[in-house]
């Protein structure tokens, strides 16, 4: 279950670190380009100051309407000096007044029309471009890296970490934008008083420095939702894998329980922040009240302005304390979703790291002429001295054009073969060498354009058949696709009622386990490989289907070469060599009719187990039984 597994919330982001991320997020902005994002941070500025306009024109509409019965249909603006600017000598009729009104609000929505398509446009421009890193870094990355990462964390960060990166990018700009604003007004009110523009400023560096707690708290907020959030994908991803089972053993209920105790747990962090933070916006609300009634009163009595610059301070006051509240918010809902952007960093850094350079440069290669030899291979997958070695000293041959076989008992390595030569992983120690030499990364690339793969569990897309097929030979035509099926011996697919266009549900699920291995066989055919890797591809056949797939196979000719490994004879018995292996090392090698004879060898072991732990005899029965004309 995933409960065991579970990420852990780590340590709340520290101020320091709160603040390096910021400035990483206005960074990767400016990226997308400097002139937008000034562009960005304009209209989202101008909006603002822009929205209470509409709002101060009802006042002249008010004073007329108020003096209307004592004949006013008109304010007059002459002889008027604000801030130090004489208004021009004009009056504005209440029709006028009234007009402008209606063509501001239309200029307002106009404008924030245009804003909201741009901003929307920036910042799906930006989380777009982090997916797009991070999918690609995932692509790239070293096969034995990218393998230990959890599919649902990698999936985690490519959907639900995005989104929030999305809010984290757009509450960036919007503090920007309120501490602009902070800037503006306060620059206003210097002009005014000097001295009450230095306590606006105290009392904001102190209603800051005391809302700390609070921020802090967003911050632990943060990493618990992150946990959280792992959590529940995990879940969900262990829940359908495993939904089969799950439903065929009663199991659903532990995986519901799970799931519930995840979404009480986010529920209870959730109202407990929310508390939390509802307390603090109200303290900060009314801390701002009393800093407000403060300010009239020394704004009165110590400092002795007159009431026109007392109202008109006020008024800045006014625009200036609900951006102290939004900036807190902003912080607070930084602190809350920074971790996202720092986690899709830090996994996008760990990729990169590890990026294979033999997955982006692909230099043609000629194909094979002699062969591929393994010497002295040893590989771990772990790291360090003690860590379990999957091969050691491992050493054989794949003669280029011929079959070549490895058996073994589970986990002896055979997989690690095929990883290894189809270049997704590297030997430790020893010589990987293709015709006689090791190739370069881009080489690999090169080489990896020849290989058809098909393991046991081949993964099919939820599409129809002919999408499947084409999926790796976009150009292959009808009858290539037709020669494919029969010799995948896929002939089913014409009984299906659409055929090739049947879908075949989600990874196959509609298909059986046989069918899609078929599938799956096709299309490797179909890419017309010249190195082809069947690693247990036919487990799930009956014997004639496979005869049919082993006959097919050999018949590939000696343009292909064929690397196969299976428990079973059908597919083992026409290789011209066949390797044992045991503990990551091999035990017996040979041709097929050479080992055979060895009663007591591997290969005769096998088969006779195949035949349900038969005598010696046994294995000649097996052998007759599965139509195997080796040694019959
Ligand atoms: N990704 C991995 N991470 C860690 N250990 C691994 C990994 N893949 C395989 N191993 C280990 O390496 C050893 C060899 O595994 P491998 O898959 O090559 O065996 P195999 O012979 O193909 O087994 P099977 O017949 O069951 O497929 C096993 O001990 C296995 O546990």
């Amino acid at each position: 279950m995933s409960t065991d597994l579970s990420p852990q919330p780590e340590e709340p982001l520290s101020a320091r670190e709160a603040f390096h991320d910021v400035l990483g997020v206005i960074s990767a902005l400016k990226d997308m380009g400097r002139v937008k994002f000034w562009l960005a941070l304009g209209a989202l500025t101008l909006s603002s100051l822009t929205e209470g306009a509409s709002i101060v024109l009802l006042l002249p509409i008010l004073h007329i309407i108020g003096q209307s019965d004592a004949g006013v249909r008109a304010i007059d603006l002459g002889g008027r000096e604000v801030l130090g600017l004489a208004l021009p000598d004009v009056s504005l009729g209440l029709p006028v007044l009234l007009s402008m009104v209606v063509g501001l609000v239309a200029l307002q929505a106009l404008f924030n029309r245009v804003k909201s398509g741009f901003l929307t446009g920036l910042l799906y421009d930006f989380t777009n471009r982090i997916r797009r890193e991070l999918f690609r870094a995932v692509a790239e990355a070293r096969w034995d890296r990218v393998s230990r990462f959890r599919g649902s964390e990698l999936e985690h960060a490519l959907t639900g970490e995005i989104a929030r990166i999305q809010t984290v990018s757009m509450v960036t700009l919007m503090l920007l934008q309120g501490l602009l604003g902070i800037a503006i007004y306060l620059a206003l009110s210097v002009v005014i008083s000097i001295p009450m523009s230095l306590f606006s400023v105290g009392f904001g560096v102190l209603a800051f420095v005391l809302m700390r707690p609070f921020r802090r708290r967003a911050a632990r907020f943060g990493t618990l939702i992150q946990a959280n959030r792992k959590r529940q994908y995990a879940t969900v991803a262990d829940f359908l894998a495993g939904l089969k089972s799950a439903r065929s053993m009663n199991g659903e209920g532990v995986h519901v329980a799970s799931f519930e105790g995840i979404l009480d747990q986010a529920r209870g962090d959730a109202r407990e922040y929310s508390r939390h933070a509802a307390t603090g916006a109200g303290l900060f609300q009314v801390a701002l009240a009393a800093g407000a009634a403060l300010f009239i009163y020394l704004s009165l009595i110590w400092a002795g302005l007159a009431i026109s610059q007392i109202v008109v301070l006020l008024l800045i006051l006014m625009r200036l304390a609900p951006r102290f509240m939004g900036v807190q918010g902003q912080m607070q809902q930084l602190l809350i979703d920074l971790p996202a952007w720092r986690d899709v960093h830090r996994l996008r850094d760990q990729l990169v790291a590890a990026r294979d350079d033999s997955a982006s440069r692909i230099v043609p290669i000629a194909p094979l002429s002699d062969g591929i030899v393994l010497e002295d291979v040893t590989y771990r997958y772990d790291e360090g001295p003690d860590a379990p070695a999957a091969l050691v000293g491992c050493s054989l041959s794949i003669p280029a054009g011929q079959v070549t076989a490895l058996i073994g008992a589970s986990g002896s390595g055979k997989s690690t073969v095929a990883d290894l030569v189809t270049g997704l992983i590297r030997p430790q120690a020893g010589r990987l060498l293709f015709d006689g030499r090791e190739l370069g990364p881009e080489e690999l690339g090169g080489w990896r354009e020849q290989i058809a793969y098909v393991p046991q569990d081949s993964f099919l897309l939820h599409e129809s058949i002919r999408v499947n097929l084409r999926a790796v030979a976009p150009e292959a035509t009808e009858a290539e696709m037709r020669v494919a099926i029969r010799q995948a011996a896929a002939e089913f697919v014409d009984d299906l009622p659409q055929g090739l266009d049947t879908k075949v549900g989600d990874r196959g699920v509609l298909l059986s386990g046989g069918q899609r291995q078929r599938i799956a066989l096709a299309r490797a055919l179909l890419r017309k490989p010249r190195f082809l890797v069947l690693d247990e591809a036919t487990s799930a056949l009956d014997w004639a289907s496979q005869d049919r797939v082993a006959k097919a196979v050999q018949a590939l000719g000696d343009e292909v070469t064929v690397l196969t490994i299976a428990h079973r004879p059908s597919m083992v018995r026409f290789a011209s060599t066949v390797y044992t292996l045991e503990a990551g090392r091999v035990v017996e090698a040979g041709r097929s009719e050479d080992l055979l004879r060895n009663d007591e060898g591997h290969l005769a072991r096998m088969i006779r187990h195949e035949a349900g732990g038969g005598t010696r005899s046994g294995s000649r029965t097996v052998l007759r039984v599965q139509g195997a004309r080796l040694g019959a």
